[in-house]
């Protein structure tokens, strides 16, 4: 199984260099074909297993399917799949290697399996929550790392990450400036957790990833 290899200058400095000028990055194929199957494969498992269970939004962690329609599934770095500990080791080295070149102070990472059933999506928001909106809060959602599972995506079956590119004080409107990105089998997304608003369109197909959040202390 391969896993990128971060010591290697061009994806290092693609990453860094993404990050600082535009303080998002998309990197295709980050992730090979073997270990997206796996934990595609794995996440899976563990939902019909009954681990998955209804997202919610907020601190309070209210649901509402009409905002947030995926089934999440968290993942501890001492479980010992393979899979799971290889990507435990790949996002820890991502971490120490961010934190050397742009001195983010990223401290922790927790992180989840999503599954979007065909039809649902999740409504324009940020991952920072409002609490937590001030320089440096401690705990706070730094930079958002998702890594797409499904191979062969289709372009017609939707699901992509509608990320605003500018800055809004409010929800911005559907057609503000954006980019939108497939959720295709190992995509690599990170953005600034607390810049950008973005959503989730609904696919028509079930849509998986993991996703993770680097906290500050
Ligand atoms: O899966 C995605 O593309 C984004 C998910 C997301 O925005 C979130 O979980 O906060
Ligand atoms: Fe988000």
């Amino acid at each position: 199984m391969r896993t990128p290899d971060l010591t290697s200058p061009t994806l290092l400095t693609t990453i860094i260099d993404q990050l600082s000028e535009h303080h998002y990055c998309v990197i295709d194929q980050f992730l090979a074909e073997p270990i997206v199957a796996e934990l595609h494969a794995l996440a899976q498992a563990r939902r019909h297993a009954g681990l998955t269970r209804q997202a919610g939004t907020g601190k309070s962690a209210t649901t509402n399917a009409n905002l947030r329609g995926d089934q999440i599934d968290w993942l501890e770095p001492e479980d010992t799949h393979p899979a799971l500990q290889q990507y435990f080791a790949l996002m820890a080295d991502l971490q120490q290697q961010i934190n050397r070149a742009l001195m983010l102070g990223l401290d922790s990472y927790e992180t989840h399996f999503a599954i979007y059933p065909p039809g649902t999506g999740y409504s324009t928001h940020i991952d920072q929550f409002i609490q937590h909106r001030v320089a440096a809060a401690p705990g706070a959602r730094t930079l958002t790392a998702i890594i797409y599972l499904n191979q062969n995506w289709p372009e017609a079956a939707g699901g992509a990450l509608r990320l605003y590119l500018d800055t809004h004080e409010a929800l911005p409107a559907q057609e503000a400036r954006h980019l939108d990105i497939a959720p295709l089998g190992g995509r690599l997304v990170l953005f600034l957790s607390a810049r950008f608003w973005h959503q989730v369109l609904p696919a028509s197909q079930d849509r998986l990833s993991v996703t993770g959040w680097f906290k500050t202390r």
